[in-house]
């Protein structure tokens, strides 16, 4: 039996295929290479190149390979670019799970652990933010994620297929050894940005927004290390495979940090001074997501070892340091 994870080749995905090969289960992938890397997909993974949506290639996945859960991170994920293409995350990511979902239940699988967002929830009055507050997105992205909770829920009542949906908020870093990490073109997430401009592959960073109610002004957000939202995974799919119910959990590291104490933080973990310009908002942005993680603690026994900002910022370095091209050569 093996474990499917489609968009093993982005980042957080890759990491997923790293740890379970680590832990000796047969991984089966499959991605369109649309933002991922094939270098990226550990060479002990069978790699099938295909679009999700492609209900003829993803039959043809599940027929060659015996299936027993779904880790699903193939999605488009950008905030900002969800506001100016919002068709675009309603077709890769609400239409991709139909399809993810009717050939589950044609194959009898019944496990899938889910790549959900913080942005289910919008502008959140109760900080920090537990799986019970209401969801309001403040940008398609996040409602394509939303919809994308509610046709599991659903297909749960529908077919018996179990789900865990797992709203990380912002995930940073990377594998300590520098083999995989982050590599985005066009980068737009903050600390990838940061630490190019640490790098010197930038000028320097634009601070979007210095007009939030917060601290100083800035957004704040709660960063998650790579590897321990990947231990969830591995509890989440555990806790499937064991028979539990279908449910939710937030993935933060239960701390809030601005866009500016970020830049402060990478510049003593680099040595670099780093650059900033102030810009405008960006659109869709919510100003504060900070995460109450205790669901997951209590529930799936979680527990984030490398989540403390400084150790983000490090291991996220040490990748950059090792690969200033990412993938490239
Ligand atoms: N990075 C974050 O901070 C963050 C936060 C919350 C949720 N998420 C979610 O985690 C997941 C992974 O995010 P990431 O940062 O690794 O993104 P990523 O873009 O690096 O990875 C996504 C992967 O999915 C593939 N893909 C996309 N659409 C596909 C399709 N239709 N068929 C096949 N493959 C497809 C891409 O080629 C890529 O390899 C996404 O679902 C994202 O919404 C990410
Ligand atoms: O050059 C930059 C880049 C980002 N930011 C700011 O830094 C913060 C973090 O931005 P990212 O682009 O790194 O991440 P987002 O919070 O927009 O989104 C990330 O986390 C979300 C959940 O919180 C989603 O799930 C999404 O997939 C994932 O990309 C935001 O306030 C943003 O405005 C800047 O000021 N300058």
């Amino acid at each position: 039996m093996a474990i499917l994870v489609l968009g093993g080749a982005g980042y957080i995905g890759s990491h997923a295929v790293h740890e379970l090969i680590e832990q000796n289960v047969k991984v089966v992938v499959m991605d369109n290479l649309e933002t991922g890397h094939k270098k990226a997909i550990h060479p002990k993974a069978k790699f099938y190149k295909g679009d999700i949506r492609d209900r003829d290639q993803l039959v043809e996945v599940f027929n060659q390979e015996e299936i027993e859960g779904v880790l699903h991170f193939a999605a488009s994920s950008l905030v900002w670019e969800s506001m100016i293409k919002p068709v675009k995350y309603f077709d890769n990511n609400v239409y991709g799970m139909m399809v993810l979902l009717d050939v589950m239940n044609q194959f009898n699988v019944k496990n899938i652990v889910f790549s959900s967002t913080a942005a289910t929830y919008g502008e959140s009055d109760v900080v920090p933010i537990h799986e019970d507050v209401s969801t309001r997105p403040t940008n398609p992205y996040g409602e394509s994620k939303r919809m994308m909770e509610q046709i599991m829920k659903w297909c749960e009542l529908a077919h018996g297929i179990k789900y865990v949906s797992l709203r990380y908020f912002n995930v940073a870093g990377a594998m300590r050894d520098g083999i995989i990490g982050e590599d985005h073109d066009p980068e737009t997430h903050l600390i990838p940005i940061v630490l190019e401009t640490a790098l010197g592959k930038r000028k320097h960073v634009t601070i979007f927004g210095c007009d939030y109610d917060t601290k100083d002004g800035t957004c704040i957000r709660d960063y998650v290390h790579v590897d321990d939202l990947i231990q969830a995974h591995i509890l989440a799919l555990q806790y499937l495979i064991a028979g539990n119910e279908s449910t939710v959990f937030n993935l933060g590291s239960n701390e809030g940090y601005s866009v500016k104490e970020i830049i402060e933080t990478a510049e003593i973990v680099t040595g670099k001074k780093i650059q900033t310009v102030l810009g405008d908002r960006r659109l869709g942005d919510p100003p504060i997501l900070v995460a109450s993680s205790q669901k997951a603690k209590n529930i799936l026994g979680w527990e984030p070892k490398k989540s403390n900002i400084e150790q983000i910022i490090y291991d996220a370095w040490i990748w950059h340091s090792k690969n200033p091209n990412g993938y490239r050569e």
